[in-house]
């Protein structure tokens, strides 16, 4: 830090197994990727390259390799797991991730319908060979699951062998954990944390006002996702008592 203060709540430490900071990579430049590493590297734990962008982004090696070099792990979004499956193309998709050496994986079923046993069958294949971070939850916000059902996939998934369990929220933080609005649906989130461990989870944020709610919730080293690169370091401000909105929340209390 660049200088000192009292009372910041404790932070982990890269390499982090809580605490993370997911952050979305939905198509930045080579030059993007080294300038948000430059400032905000240490605070960024693992990178999703949102949804399908891969297919289209240039220099997709380059920039893997930059972020190799910084000892970041990259996945590809889940959509493009969900993209290859349906058009039965789940052995090109292990291609690619061996072509690109891929050492995280994200397994997911938000825009297809798939047997769960299925997809625990993907989880339980590809972390044989990769990290796997599965994701529950639905794109379509009119699919709304009660939160039993979360608990039980999500347990599942954990022991068919994914690292973490996402919970979805889409780029916009509007389906999923959150109502259309963006309000947490909080029952759900509570429920969720009386039977899975709070390590376990990475909860898709992308809004201020929802990474507020779960850094007051869980506390500075709660897992967040789907957070954009500028966001970063304003998040980590917020994990330290160091913006308006938990400003008093790690100080003593008189
Ligand atoms: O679910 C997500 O966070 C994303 C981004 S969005 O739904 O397309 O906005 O999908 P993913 O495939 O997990 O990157």
């Amino acid at each position: 830090m660049n200088y000192t203060l009292k009372h910041i709540p404790e932070r982990t430490q890269k390499p982090r197994e809580v605490g993370l900071t997911m952050m979305m990579d939905k198509g930045m430049s080579v030059r993007q990727v080294e300038d948000v590493l430059e400032t905000a590297g240490d605070y960024i734990d693992v990178v999703k390259l949102g949804w399908a962008t891969s297919y289209v982004t240039p220099n997709l090696e380059k920039k893997l390799q930059v972020y190799k070099s910084a000892g970041i792990p990259v996945y590809f979004g889940g959509t493009l797991f969900e993209a290859f499956v349906v058009r039965n193309q789940f052995e090109d998709y292990l291609r690619v991730l061996d072509k690109y050496k891929m050492t995280f994986a994200e397994v997911s079923d938000g825009s297809i319908e798939m047997p769960h046993e299925q997809k625990c069958e993907y989880i339980r294949r590809l972390s044989q060979q990769v990290t796997v971070l599965s994701e529950v939850g639905s794109k379509d916000a009119s699919k709304i699951m009660p939160p039993y059902m979360w608990i039980e996939l999500m347990q599942a998934e954990l022991e068919a062998g994914a690292w973490k369990v996402i919970g979805e929220a889409r780029e916009a933080g509007n389906v999923g954990l959150f109502r259309s609005s963006g309000e947490v649906r909080e029952g759900l989130v509570k429920e969720i944390l009386h039977s899975i461990p709070y390590e376990k989870i990475i909860w898709e944020a992308p809004q201020k006002a929802q990474q507020v709610w779960f850094i007051k919730l869980i506390g500075p080293n709660v897992n967040l996702g789907n957070i954009a690169p500028q966001e970063v370091i304003p998040l980590e401000t917020i994990r330290l008592g160091l913006r308006g909105d938990t400003f008093d929340f790690f100080l003593p209390k008189e």
